[in-house]
């Protein structure tokens, strides 16, 4: 390892074993994990299958009966020193981001805070998980309905945001008294496995919060198949969503998705245009354009489309690209070839079919790491790939459109239902496009609209349950109904 990377890293939090019923395991082959800047080998997790997968799966239904017994205040106790940790080690975990994904070190302490504004917050809700009481049939009888936690969760999580997306999974299911079995990506697992470390730390029993690093296929089988697994959540692509949800049906789990996005974002001739420039910049290039609510499609209505082509071209000639710890570049790398191979065919697919370059497109060869320039196409055609599929890097492409109808015909034509972004002055069209807009988030004046307080979750072939907020608990919980009649 590269240790000059990690120069902020503390040694106890870059863990290469993974973390079962309490213990640290280094069994089993290994995983290379690599540094997407530089390529240069980052460290080895244990490379475990199904036997490690079912023993975490054991962990976790054996400590199932201690945690779920204690009170919702103790368990927030225990959440709240989690989240103290967190933020006590944010430069430490802020590094082990940038090393395994890439994101400018800047990028990477938002997202510390970002993670650790879901424990905070879940740490508060586990103190008000309510049922309710209501009067019987009769008039000796009583109704009380009772939420409890749905028992053991398996998670499994992406690589583009490798403490976010876990904290806003495994925060919600430990308040209420749920344990998990978490396999996070293969590409980047040393953050969920320091954040297992800051857990044991704070408190976590163990068995409550299990990470098994490994290949993915026969970890997922275990993990979709064992009846003791009532509750499965993933956040990644559709593809792979729609395949572990389907396993997950023949023991009627409880499932949520956060899959794949194709968000529009869309720019009125009525807008303030600085303000539609800094939602597109502020949407589109976030995590090097890695985020599943990154603008994939601008639509630009004729009236002002020259004019924001150009200011947001010119904005973006001016990102600045390189290596996350070296300098605070605004764009880091993608997370890999393959990354790369797709923003370029989606730039020239584009191009191919009439679009013209007006900024950016693939990086010089000289360039180490898997970087991609940040690119501006205007005049890009509804039917280019980079409109029907999810670019996933930092590529705007703009689409021209006319009128309202067109408008909301253009962003409503995908399968995909995340996020939407509307600019416009008029209270009027805002109300009207939202309400059109098949989406399960929108931000109006704005290309930033996740926090811990909103609830996070698309529709159609985006997943479904809701992540963070005041909805974020309700997937970790079940109902029990329970009717009593007073003995004479
Ligand atoms: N809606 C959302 O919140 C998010 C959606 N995504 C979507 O995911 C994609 C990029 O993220 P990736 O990590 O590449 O997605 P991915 O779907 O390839 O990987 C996500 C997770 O699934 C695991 N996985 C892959 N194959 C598996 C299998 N057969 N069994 C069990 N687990 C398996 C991976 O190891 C990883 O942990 C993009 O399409 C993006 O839009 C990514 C992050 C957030
Ligand atoms: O995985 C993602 O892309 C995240 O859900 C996006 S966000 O929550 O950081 O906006």
């Amino acid at each position: 390892m590269d240790t000059a990377r990690f120069a902020l890293s503390r040694a106890d939090l870059r863990i290469e074993a993974a973390y079962i019923a309490g213990g640290w395991e280094t069994g089993g082959g290994h995983i290379a994990v690599h540094d997407p800047a530089t390529g240069l080998l980052v460290g080895h997790v244990p490379n475990l299958g199904a036997v490690a997968a079912t023993r975490a799966v054991d962990a976790a239904a054996t400590a199932l009966g201690d945690w779920r017994a204690r009170s919702g205040k103790e368990r927030s106790a225990v959440l709240r020193r989690w989240f103290d940790a967190l933020r006590d080690h944010r430069d430490d975990l802020a590094s082990i981001i940038t090393g395994e994904q890439g994101k400018p070190l800047a990028e990477a302490r938002a997202e510390v805070d970002y993670g650790a504004a879901f424990v905070e917050w879940f740490a508060e809700e586990a103190k008000r998980v309510q049922g309710f009481v209501t009067g019987g049939p009769t008039a000796d009888s009583r109704i009380t309905v009772l939420r409890q936690p749905v028992g053991v969760v398996a998670a499994v999580t992406p690589w583009n945001f490798p403490l976010a997306m876990i904290t806003r999974k495994a925060a919600p299911a430990l308040a209420v008294g749920c344990t998990m079995v978490l396999k996070p990506s293969e590409l980047t697992p040393f953050t969920a496995l320091a954040l297992a470390r800051l857990g044991e730390e704070a408190g976590i029993p163990g068995g409550v919060f299990n990470v098994v690093t490994g290949a993915p296929g026969p970890i997922g089988d275990v993990l979709t198949g064992d009846p003791r697994v009532r509750k499965f959540t993933f956040t990644g692509s559709t593809a792979i969503g729609k395949m572990l949800a389907t396993r997950c049906a023949a023991t009627v789990k409880r499932v949520s998705l956060e899959l794949g996005g194709n968000a529009p974002l869309l720019v009125f001739d009525d807008a303030d245009l600085e303000a539609a420039v800094e939602g597109a910049l502020a949407s589109k290039f976030r995590n090097a354009g890695q985020t599943c609510v990154c603008a994939n499609r601008v639509l630009v209505q004729n009236g002002i489309y020259d004019a924001f082509a150009s200011q947001l071209a010119e904005r973006v000639a001016t990102m600045t690209m390189g290596d996350g710890f070296v300098r605070d570049y605004q764009i880091g790398p993608l997370i890999d070839d393959r990354a790369v191979q797709k923003a370029r065919r989606h730039v020239e697919d584009a191009l191919e079919k009439g679009a013209s370059l007006l900024v950016g497109g693939p990086s010089a060869p000289s360039h180490r790491g898997s970087f991609f320039r940040p690119t501006v196409l205007r005049d890009v055609s509804p039917d280019a790939l980079l409109a029907r599929e999810e670019t996933f890097g930092p590529v705007a492409g703009l689409i021209r459109f006319e009128t309202d109808a067109e408008a909301i015909a253009l962003a409503n034509d995908t399968p995909a239902g995340l996020a939407a972004y509307v600019f416009t002055r008029s209270a009027d069209r805002m109300t009207r496009i939202a309400e059109a807009l098949e989406y399960g988030m929108i931000g109006l004046n704005t290309g930033l609209i996740s926090s811990e307080l909103a609830p996070f979750g698309g529709i159609k072939e985006s997943g479904y349950g809701r992540e963070g907020g005041q909805l974020g608990i309700d997937d970790y919980l079940v109902y029990k109904t329970v009717t009593r009649v007073r003995t004479r």
